[in-house]
C-alpha cells in the first residue's frame, strides 16, 4: 500500500494518514457560497482536493472513497443579490429569485469546475436540503448546555468549550483582542457565534422552535457533514481563510454536539491564490473568474496545470507566462501521447503525490518521462493529475490569441520600410512570426496575422 503523508493542520505536523476505514475513506471539503460565479481563487481548493480525491481513488480504490463539497445556498449574500435583481425589476418572488440565483450559479459552477478537470464529488449537498439536521443539533447543542436562545437568536456558547482555538493556535483572549467579534446586546459573549437567526418576511426562513429563521453559516457543514459522513471522517479540507472561525467553530459545534465522535482528523488548508501579494477575493474586488480566463480561450487543463505547479500550502498568482508554459508543455505531452496506450502511474509521481500531495515534484516525474520518452507513463500519470483527458474541451480549436500589437508592429514596419525601400526588418520579423507559427496575410488593405496549426506562444513572446 502506498504511504500518503499530509500536512494536519491541527497537529500542524506532517503525518502518516490512516484512514479510519479503508474500505470507505471519506472526505468532506466546504465548497462555495452559491451568490455568483467563481473566482479564479475559488477553484484552487477545487482543483487541490480533486487531486487529493484521485490519488485517494487510485491507493484505496475509486468506489472506496466518499467525497462531500456543499453548496451553501443560504447566505446573505445570495438574500441581496436577489433583492438587488427585485429592485431592478426583474419578475418573480424574492424566494424564486433566491432559487433562480442559487440553480444558475450552481450550474455556472459545475460547467466552471468540470472544464478544469475536477471530478463530481460523491455528494453535493445544498445546505437548503438539511435544515431539519440544523435544527436538530442546534436543539442538542441548547440541551447540553452549549448553545443559548436569545432575541429569536440562537448562540454557541464558545467559552464552553476548552478546545476552541486549537485548530488556529489562538487563544479565546488574543481572538477578543484581535478578531472583529460582533458585540450584539442578546450575546453573554462578543465570541458567540450565531447557530440561527431570525429572518424578516423579505428573507428565506424556516420554522423553527426559535421562531421563523434560518441557520449561520457554520452549522451547514457541521450538519452535513454529520449527516453524510458520520461522527468521525478522515479529512476535512478548504482554504486557509476558513481555518478561523469557520473551521473553528465546526469544530466546536461538533465537538460538542457529539461528543462521542472526534469529526474530522485531518485537517488540510490550501494557501491563496493571491493579486500582488493580496488574497483574490470578490470583497477586495480584485479578481477575474474562471469564465473570464475560459473565454480568452485558456483551455481549462491550462489553468490545472498551472494550479498543479505550485504546492498547494504555498501561496501563488497567477500569471500569463506560467499559461503560456502550461500550453506549451500540454501542447507538447498532448501530440507526443496521441495515440499512445496509458500503462500505470510512473512511481515517482505516486511516490510525490504521497509526499502531502507535492504536485510541482510529480510534474517533475512527467517532464523527466517525457525525457526519456516514456509516453505511456506519462499518459497514465497525466490521467491520475486530471490532464491530457479525452475531450477537455477547447483545445481541437487552439487558443484564441491576441495579435493585434504584432499586426501593428507589422503594419509600423512596412510604412517605415516603403520609405526607407529597405524591407530587411519586415522581412525578419515576418519570418520570426511563421517560425511561431503564426500565418501572415499581407496585402494592400493591412495585416493578418492568424494562429496556424503550429502556433507556439513562447516563440512569440520572445518577438516583444
Ligand atoms: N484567493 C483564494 N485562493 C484560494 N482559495 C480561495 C480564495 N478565495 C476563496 N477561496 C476558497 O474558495 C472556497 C469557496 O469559498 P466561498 O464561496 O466562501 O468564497 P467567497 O466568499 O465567494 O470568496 P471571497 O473570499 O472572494 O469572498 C473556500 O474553500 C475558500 O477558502
Ligand atoms: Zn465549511
Amino acid at each position: 500500500m502506498v504511504t500518503i503523508r499530509l500536512t494536519n493542520s491541527k497537529t500542524r505536523k506532517k503525518e502518516e494518514f490512516r484512514p479510519i476505514d479503508p474500505s470507505n475513506v471519506r472526505m468532506y471539503v466546504c465548497g462555495p457560497t452559491v451568490y455568483d460565479r467563481a473566482h479564479l481563487g475559488n477553484a484552487r481548493p477545487v482543483v487541490v482536493f480533486d487531486t487529493l480525491f484521485r490519488l485517494l481513488r487510485h491507493v484505496y480504490g475509486a468506489e472506496h472513497v466518499t467525497y462531500v463539497r456543499n453548496f451553501t445556498d443560504v447566505d446573505d449574500k445570495i438574500n441581496a443579490e436577489a433583492l438587488r435583481r427585485q429592485q431592478a425589476g426583474a419578475p418573480g418572488t424574492l424566494e424564486e429569485l433566491i432559487r433562480q440565483r442559487t440553480e444558475e450559479t450552481i450550474a455556472w459552477y459545475h460547467a466552471d469546475m468540470d472544464a478544469l478537470g475536477a471530478l463530481r464529488p460523491t455528494h453535493e449537498p445544498r445546505a437548503t436540503a438539511f435544515i431539519g439536521q440544523m435544527i436538530g443539533m442546534i436543539e442538542g447543542l441548547i440541551a447540553s448546555g452549549h448553545a443559548y436562545a436569545a432575541e429569536g437568536h440562537v448562540l454557541f456558547r464558545v467559552r464552553s468549550y476548552k478546545d476552541y482555538g486549537r485548530l488556529s493556535g489562538r487563544s479565546v483572549d488574543d481572538m477578543i483582542a484581535g478578531a472583529r467579534v460582533e458585540v450584539a446586546p442578546f450575546k453573554e459573549d462578543p465570541l458567540d457565534f450565531v447557530l440561527w437567526k431570525p429572518s424578516s418576511g423579505q428573507e428565506p426562513g424556516w420554522d423553527s422552535p426559535w421562531g421563523r429563521g434560518r441557520p449561520g453559516w457554520h452549522i451547514e457543514c457541521s450538519a452535513m457533514a454529520h449527516e453524510l459522513l458520520g461522527e468521525s471522517f478522515d479529512i476535512h479540507g478548504g482554504g486557509l481563510d476558513l481555518q478561523f472561525p469557520h473551521h473553528e467553530n465546526e469544530i466546536a459545534q461538533s465537538a460538542c454536539a457529539h461528543p462521542h465522535g472526534d469529526f474530522a482528523h485531518y485537517w488540510l488548508h490550501n494557501e491563496m491564490l493571491q493579486v500582488e501579494g493580496k488574497k483574490m477575493s470578490k470583497s477586495l474586488g480584485n479578481f477575474f473568474t474562471v469564465r473570464d480566463l475560459l473565454d480568452q480561450g485558456i483551455p481549462g487543463e491550462v489553468i490545472r496545470l498551472v494550479f498543479l505547479m505550485t504546492h498547494y500550502r504555498s501561496p501563488m498568482d497567477w500569471t500569463a507566462e506560467k499559461a503560456r508554459q502550461a500550453e506549451a508543455t500540454l501542447r507538447k505531452w498532448r501530440a507526443a501521447t496521441a495515440g499512445v496506450a496509458a500503462t500505470a502511474p510512473l512511481p515517482g509521481v505516486i511516490e510525490a503525490l504521497g509526499d502531502d500531495l507535492n504536485t510541482a515534484g510529480a510534474l517533475a516525474a512527467l517532464h523527466a518521462a517525457a525525457g526519456e520518452g516514456d509516453w505511456a507513463g506519462l499518459k497514465a500519470s497525466a490521467a491520475l493529475l486530471g490532464l491530457l483527458a479525452d475531450g477537455m474541451g477547447d483545445w481541437a480549436a487552439g487558443p484564441k490569441v491576441d495579435l493585434s500589437a504584432h499586426g501593428d508592429h507589422l503594419a509600423h514596419l512596412r510604412s517605415a520600410a516603403m520609405a526607407t525601400k529597405d524591407f530587411s526588418a519586415v522581412d525578419a520579423f515576418k519570418a520570426a512570426l511563421i517560425a511561431a507559427g503564426v500565418e501572415v496575410r499581407m496585402s494592400k488593405a493591412g495585416v493578418e496575422l492568424v494562429p496556424g496549426p503550429g502556433f507556439d506562444p513562447a516563440k512569440l513572446e520572445a518577438l516583444q
